[in-house]
């Protein structure tokens, strides 16, 4: 294939230059097919390069950072050439389209030949694997180049076996790394509800101790994560999956806080994988080349020098030959389903949204007081909104939904009563889904009997107290629940009663309302890196530490500081809500409430001037905030409620 190299042979900022590789091609000389693989930061599609098959790996850009990251990828990925490097063929690094055109490895990535393949490697293909990795590595090295993302899915096999060493979206200079170490903890993604399983635990589980304190990472430190993955070649078990069976942790699997102990351990307490078994027939050289490897102290690991000379002898003395690894992965495999299925399997035989419902008529048979009393004071003269409403929910990237959330345009006949309300659970859904049909409930009965925001305030606290309550109930009687399983949730609602708007908050969802134009909170994000919050914490009696990127409290690690549920920080992560009580005008326009899956992304002034450019119709502007969140990168679940406070056909006019 000999492509055409149209001059000036640059990208179009001229940073990127190449005397072999086209930087930009004719639209008609390729053209793309279905995604193979979704990645946090790019998709990669199936392609056609002028007649050849290739891969084309298309970064997802949405920030001017994401398109300087891309450029420094192309720079790096030019310069490259060894067998044991996954080979660029060609680039677009113009508008609208940037894009690496590799070669195309039809075996796929190794993570995905061990792990869902179910192939296991004979001791002989991972040695000779792994001596083609370590020469790819060594070359990156003497390049002055560390990759800081070694693992099996970023290595990819062409038809013979042959690794490709792939994914330079980390790789730097070694030289570029201080300043670059800083901004990518900052930028690494800030998990509120403490959760963030694709970007932090895929590779947590190969960084080096001292890349996990945050250090800079050297060469030694893709020494540890080689020997992590080389380890897991041989035993076709994920690091560390195989523990989760003992400990607590297998019951909090999703969340990344159970990590976050892994980290601890690894980092203090030399917490390593389980080592290959010499009944495997690996040769004793090999099992001592990866613990020196995974030493905790760099200086102690072996330079990819010494390895690669290691490893040849180790062919030269066909070790190669040893034993057929003759153990299936089967042990994996049960625990990798664990992986997804697990927080579903302590609620499938239990609907939590109908045990929620059901708490306030027992608790309130009695009273069946005729509601509104207090609140159908008759003053027709007070501005009163015209509602309506709409929302939108997906899972975005996460695999499971934890976000519940309800909408009640007429919360009672007599009165004009709105209520509106997001969940979002962390530690599985039970938590969220049991106050989603909890929380509308005691309100009901309380709102005749007080104040809206003493009920409102009575409404969560008797929620989470009704929750746990049963949670305890079902740990001791029917032994269905694991005993250190603590589900919880955010919470936020807005209540309209006439012209009157209280928002109730606790948590880090949050409801802003539009008013002549501007963006204004409603409520206050309530996570451990808030001062006031930590503050509050620590004085009820809770832990709050620093936890690999931001404050955590107690031994669950959680960041937000309030909740429903969470019976194991208790007292302390209250469910007591924040409130908010504001008197609505004619200069209202509408209110958004999302999980923090939106805010993480969006701010208050990116919703209202996204919701300016939308058909005012509540449900599409739902949509369209979610689906920009979820294109901006969010990484979480997104739940988004809009509700408009005046005729929708003047609203298309006014905002
Ligand atoms: N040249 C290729 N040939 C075949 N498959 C490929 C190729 N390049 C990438 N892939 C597939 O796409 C996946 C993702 O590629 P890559 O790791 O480069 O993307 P990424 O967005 O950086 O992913 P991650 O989320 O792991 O960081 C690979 O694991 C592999 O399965
Ligand atoms: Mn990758
Ligand atoms: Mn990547």
């Amino acid at each position: 294939m000999v492509l055409e190299i149209m001059e000036p042979n640059t990208c179009i900022r001229g940073c990127c230059y190449s005397q072999t590789i086209p930087l930009h091609l004719r639209p008609s000389s390729y053209s793309l097919f279905s995604p193979i693989a979704r990645g946090a930061e790019s998709v990669v599609y199936e392609a056609v390069l002028d007649g050849k098959k290739v891969a084309v790996k298309k970064p997802i850009l949405s920030t001017s950072e994401d398109l300087d990251k891309f450029h420094k990828e192309l720079q790096l990925l030019s310069k490259l050439d060894h067998p044991g490097i996954l080979k660029l063929v060609a680039a677009h690094a113009r508008p609208p389209n940037y894009m690496f055109f590799f070669e195309f490895y039809e075996a796929g990535n190794l993570a995905q030949k061990l792990h869902v393949e179910e192939r296991s490697l004979s001791i002989g293909q991972v040695i000779e694997i792994t001596a083609q990795l370590a020469k790819a590595l060594l070359y990156l090295h003497s390049l002055g180049i560390v990759h800081r993302d070694v693992k099996p899915a970023n290595i990819l096999l062409d038809e013979n076996l042959h690794p490709h060493l792939a994914d330079f979206g980390l790789a730097e200079y070694k030289k570029d790394l201080k300043q670059v170490s800083i901004l990518n903890w900052k930028s690494s993604g800030k998990p509120t509800g403490g959760f963030h399983k694709k970007n932090m635990v895929g590779t947590l589980i190969y960084m080096a101790p001292e890349v996990l304190r945050k250090e800079i990472h050297t060469e030694k430190s893709d020494v540890y994560s080689f020997g992590v993955t080389v380890n897991e070649l041989l035993t076709g078990v994920v690091p560390y999956t195989d523990r989760r069976a003992e400990a607590q942790a297998h019951t909090v699997l999703e969340m990344s806080y159970t990590e976050q102990r892994l980290t601890a351990a690894v980092v203090s307490e030399g917490l390593r994988p389980v080592l290959a078994g010499p009944e495997l027939g690996v040769p004793t050289g090999l099992l001592s080349l990866i613990q020196r490897c995974w030493d905790a102290d760099p200086q102690n690991r072996p330079s990819l020098s010494d390895i690669v000379s290691e490893l040849n002898v180790m062919l030269e003395c066909g070790e190669t030959e040893g034993a057929k690894k003759d153990t299936s992965v089967d042990s994996f495999v049960s625990c990798g389903n664990v992986d997804t299925t697990n927080s579903q399997s302590y609620q499938e035989p239990m609907n939590w949204f109908t045990c929620g419902q059901d708490f306030p008529e027992k608790a309130y048979l009695s009273s069946e007081d005729a509601p509104s009393t207090r609140l159908s004071s008759n003053d027709s003269m007070v501005y009163c909104p015209v509602v309506s409403c709409g929302s939108f929910s997906t899972c975005g990237r996460r695999e499971t939904m934890e976000d519940r959330h309800f909408m009640f345009p007429h919360f009672s006949k007599e009165n004009d009563i709105h209520f509106f309300g997001i969940l979002d659970g962390h530690r599985g859904a039970a938590a969220a889904e049991f106050s989603a049909g909890a929380l509308p409930g005691f309100l009901q009965t309380l709102l005749p009997m007080s104040s809206p925001s003493q009920a409102l305030l009575e409404a969560f606290v008797k929620t989470d107290i009704a929750f746990r309550n049963e949670l305890n109930s079902r740990r001791e009687s029917k032994g269905t629940i694991q005993k250190d399983w603590h589900p919880g949730c955010t919470a936020i609602t807005a209540l309209i009663v006439k012209n009157k708007l209280f928002v109730a908050n606790a948590g880090d969802c949050r409801t802003i309302i539009s008013r002549a134009g501007q963006p204004n909170a409603l409520s206050r994000d309530h996570v451990a890196s808030c001062p006031e919050e930590r503050e509050r914490v620590i004085s009820a009696g809770g832990q709050v530490k620093w936890q690999v990127d931001t404050w955590r409290i107690g031994p669950a690690a959680l960041q937000v500081t309030r909740s429903i549920g969470d019976d194991d920080l208790k007292p302390f992560v209250t469910a007591e809500p924040e409130m908010t009580e504001t008197l609505l005008s004619a200069e209202d326009e509408y209110i958004v409430m999302a999980s923090d899956g939106l805010w993480d992304v969006v701010s208050n002034a990116d919703v209202v001037s996204i919701i300016k450019d939308t058909v005012k119709e509540p449900g599409m502007c739902s949509k369209r905030l979610a689906t920009e969140a979820a294109e901006r990168g969010s990484k979480d679940n997104i739940t988004v409620i809009v509700v408009f406070l005046r005729p929708v056909s003047t609203a298309e006019r006014i905002y």
